[in-house]
């Protein structure tokens, strides 16, 4: 059975997917899966420009946070929108190589990679696919994300963040995607300035009606999402209305 069977599957893209950079200004996107600084160390299939796409609710529920986290000299980064199915499909084929461990040491170093998908971290049916979830940080107003390039020496996720891949992010205890335990929002062992700037996300969050996962701490999936049962898979481009 492939990953895809038993989906309510749609190729078309909805009337009401927006793209965030048009519906939120002063956000930053950051878009991982576009680009190689990811898990897998590749660009993943779908992705075919750096778009932050969400549902029209969801991204107004994102505006409601950004207008709380301006007047703070914040202001919020994606580095996953909606995600197409093609991509969910490309992490499930990655995962079923063994050999593909290429960015093991950044993004998994404490995971066994077969475990992945079993403890929670990546989803064969992903919320992102439905286009109202979204991987998100906090970074300071007018702040400047860092290159990164596959030259780039692989550091620790879990690290100090000063010991780890530049990036312009708050400090929430762990880089984007460091799958393990210290990922969870629960997990207490991080700074004192993470653990605040993890609690500010997530009430932030929760407030403008997102509800947060159990495992990540940058993973939010709006609750009356428009699409509950409806996994996409048209390509990630900008568009115009
Ligand atoms: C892969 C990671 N960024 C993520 O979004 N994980 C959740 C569980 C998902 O794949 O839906
Ligand atoms: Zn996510």
């Amino acid at each position: 059975m492939g990953a895809t069977d038993a989906l309510k599957l749609e190729k078309q893209r909805p009337h009401d997917i927006v793209d965030v950079s048009k519906a939120v200004p002063q956000m930053q996107f950051d878009m991982r899966y576009f680009s190689s600084h990811n898990f897998v160390g590749r660009r993943i299939h779908g992705y075919e420009q750096d778009a932050c796409l969400l549902t029209e609710p969801a991204a107004a529920a994102l505006k409601k946070v950004e207008e709380k986290l301006l007047p703070m000299g914040l202001t919020l980064k994606a580095y996953d929108c909606y995600r197409p199915q093609s991509a969910v499909d490309d992490f499930v084929h990655w995962a079923a190589d063994a050999h593909a461990e290429k960015m093991k040491a950044e993004f998994y170093p404490s995971v066994p990679k077969d475990r992945l998908f079993e403890e929670g971290y990546i989803a064969a049916h992903s919320g992102h696919s439905r286009g109202s979830t979204l991987d998100i940080t906090i970074v300071p107003l007018d702040s400047i994300i860092p290159r990164v390039t596959e030259k780039t020496t692989l550091a620790n996720c879990a690290a100090p963040q000063s010991a780890r891949i530049p990036d312009n992010s708050l400090d929430f205890g762990t880089a984007f995607d460091c799958f393990g335990l210290v990922s969870h929002p629960s997990y207490q062992d991080i700074p004192p300035q993470a653990k605040a700037n993890r609690l500010l996300l997530q009430s932030l969050m929760t407030d403008a009606g997102f509800v947060p996962l159990d495992t990540e701490w940058w993973h939010f999936t709006l609750k009356n999402e428009p699409y509950p049962d409806t996994y996409f898979d048209f390509p990630v481009t900008h568009f115009s209305p």
